[in-house]
């Protein structure tokens, strides 16, 4: 699908981001641990701190930074104010920002999350968001609707870096194939023609080894891959999880690089070290 007046489309800009600032993403994940490490309280302006660091840092160099959702909600309304305004800043610093909210709900519900998340008019409107496909493909509607009007992205689980979603993703459907291979075929299908990427992306952990089995290349749309650094994968790894879909693999580290702040540097220098080593095997 081609937008000649539209917004121009998610998986365009962020192409665009990969090949200049290499790709990688970096989540904002303010874990009550990590604010006791940078010296803060465990409150509302430990985490504003936390936030406004952490994109001051990195939103002028990194092509994504994603926003975790809990860690910001849990500090009620005020928490959520701190993700808009971290959403806004980093978006304005030019990083694409995914807002990492996972969700998931019927249509008409999914309507709702749509409009929050990816309406260009929403103070958390974000470029891209992640959401589950485990109330069924079809209950994202909405959300693809939403997305492409506004030239936003998706990113939707399909293969997780956790070990318990085996259970699910794994399964095998009455025709022979995997849940989790279907979850690809219907993104493959919402990117068709699209160029030079689709906007529709699968949340795969880096954590799961050889993927062969998998229609990754099919999809033709960014592939986000957590599970660097805190969890074990590594990104010399990467070509042996994905093979020939590297080249559209958005790595993404959170504890990995944030241990290394407060300082501006430090928390440059590892995202730096992150980048290249990405660009190393992904050429
Ligand atoms: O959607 C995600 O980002 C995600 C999917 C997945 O399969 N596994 C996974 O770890 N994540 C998220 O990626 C981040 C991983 O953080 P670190 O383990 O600290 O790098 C967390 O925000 C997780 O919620």
């Amino acid at each position: 699908m081609t937008y000649p007046e539209g917004p121009e489309p998610f998986g365009t800009r962020l192409r665009r981001a990969m090949d200049t600032r290499g790709p990688l993403c970096v989540g904002i994940d303010p874990h009550a641990s990590l604010l006791r490490d940078w010296g803060l309280d465990d409150d509302v302006a430990g985490l504003e701190r936390f936030a406004r660091t952490t994109v001051e840092a990195l939103a002028d160099r990194v092509a994504v930074l994603k926003p975790q959702s809990a860690f910001f909600e849990r500090f009620g309304s005020r928490g959520v104010a701190v993700l808009e305004r971290t959403v806004a800043e980093a978006r304005e610093a030019g990083a694409l920002v995914l807002t990492d909210a996972k969700r998931g709900d019927i249509g008409s519900t999914m309507a709702a999350y749509a409009a929050t998340f990816l309406d260009r008019g929403s103070p958390l409107f974000s470029d891209a968001l992640t959401v589950s496909p485990y109330l069924g493909y079809g209950s994202l509607a909405p959300a693809v609707e939403t997305a492409r009007a506004n030239g936003a992205g998706l990113f939707v689980l399909a293969l997780t870096s956790n070990p318990e979603g085996r259970e699910v993703q794994h399964a095998v459907r009455e025709d022979g194939t995997t849940v989790a291979a279907t979850v690809l075929r219907h993104l493959a299908a919402e990117n068709a023609d699209a160029e030079p990427l689709g906007s529709f992306g699968a949340v795969v952990g880096a954590t799961l080894g050889d993927l062969s089995a998998y229609p990754l290349a099919a999809v033709n749309g960014p592939l986000l891959a957590p599970g660097i650094g805190a969890q074990g994968a590594t990104p010399a790894a990467l070509p042996a999880v994905f093979g020939g879909a590297v080249r559209n693999v958005v790595p993404s580290v959170s504890r990995g690089v944030l241990k290394n702040g407060p300082n501006i540097i430090g928390l440059r220098d590892s995202a730096t070290r992150f980048a290249d080593e990405v660009r190393k095997v992904v050429g």
